[in-house]
């Protein structure tokens, strides 16, 4: 469904990322890791069209979405919560889905429902102001915003960080069954090897800009994958 086919992505002169390649399978739930500046952010930006590449292919479900716009890949079917939940502060939790369910084709009110569903606490916070939810609230608010356009692909960039420890759990949990519930396929940066180890039906180990390794959910267990990780 998500090919991604030796791009590389640079910040003006430095470059970041070095032709990379990796799949992700309708469905499926890939794991993304590596340590801290290896470029995680990045190539879901490059993915959302946040970022251009400047060599290679990008194609999703069957489409070159290599020079598409942003919208246009949410059109398709692309879904992004970016790091640090980036919600509107200003207003309410209502309003923050709200103006998704105004600017996408694809958002309807049924859709709104069903994003609540798979986070039942936000029902309860959405006279609430986003800028005063705790940083797990804000974090499941930017999940269920994206949602609301019905994406069959989501890429998450480390809903758990700077979470307090209990609310991870929560997210972990939200993950997994909007997941299991939605079917929709998740590439996921995550730092926590055991939530990947939950989590991951895949994963994939980068380095200074490249996949280094990949593989199954048992793959994980390997020693050298979480030498990988090590700092
Ligand atoms: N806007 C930018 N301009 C220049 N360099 C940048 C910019 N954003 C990121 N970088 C650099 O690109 C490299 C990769 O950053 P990126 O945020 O993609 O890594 P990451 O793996 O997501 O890291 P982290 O786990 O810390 O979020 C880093 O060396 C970073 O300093």
């Amino acid at each position: 469904m998500l090919t991604v086919e030796s791009i590389d992505v640079a910040y003006g002169r430095a470059q970041v990322l070095f032709g990379l390649s990796l799949t992700v399978a309708p469905g499926s739930l890939t794991c993304v890791m590596g340590r801290n500046g290896v470029g995680k952010t990045t190539l879901l930006k490059a993915v959302m069209g946040v970022l251009p590449v400047r060599s290679g292919r990008v194609e999703f479900d069957g489409h070159d979405i290599t020079r598409l716009k942003t919208y246009e890949r949410v059109r398709l079917g692309l879904g992004y919560a970016p790091q640090g939940h980036d919600t509107f502060p200003q207003l309410t939790v209502w309003e923050n889905l709200q103006v998704v369910l105004e600017a996408s084709p694809k958002a309807t009110k049924e859709s709104v429902d069903e994003a609540l569903d798979v986070f039942p606490a936000l029902r309860g916070l959405l006279r609430n102001k986003a800028g005063f939810l705790s940083g797990g609230q804000q974090q499941q608010l930017s999940m269920a915003r994206t949602l609301v356009t019905r994406p069959s692909m989501l890429l998450l960039d480390e809903p758990t960080e700077g979470i307090q420890p209990s609310v991870i759990l929560e997210i972990e949990e939200a993950i997994e069954r909007l997941h299991r519930e939605t079917g929709v396929a998740v590439l996921l940066v995550e730092q926590y090897l055991d939530l990947a180890l939950r989590l991951a039906d895949n994963f994939v180990i980068m380095d200074a800009g490249e996949v280094v390794r990949s593989g199954g959910r048992e793959d994980l267990q390997d020693p050298s994958v979480r030498q990988l990780l090590t700092v």
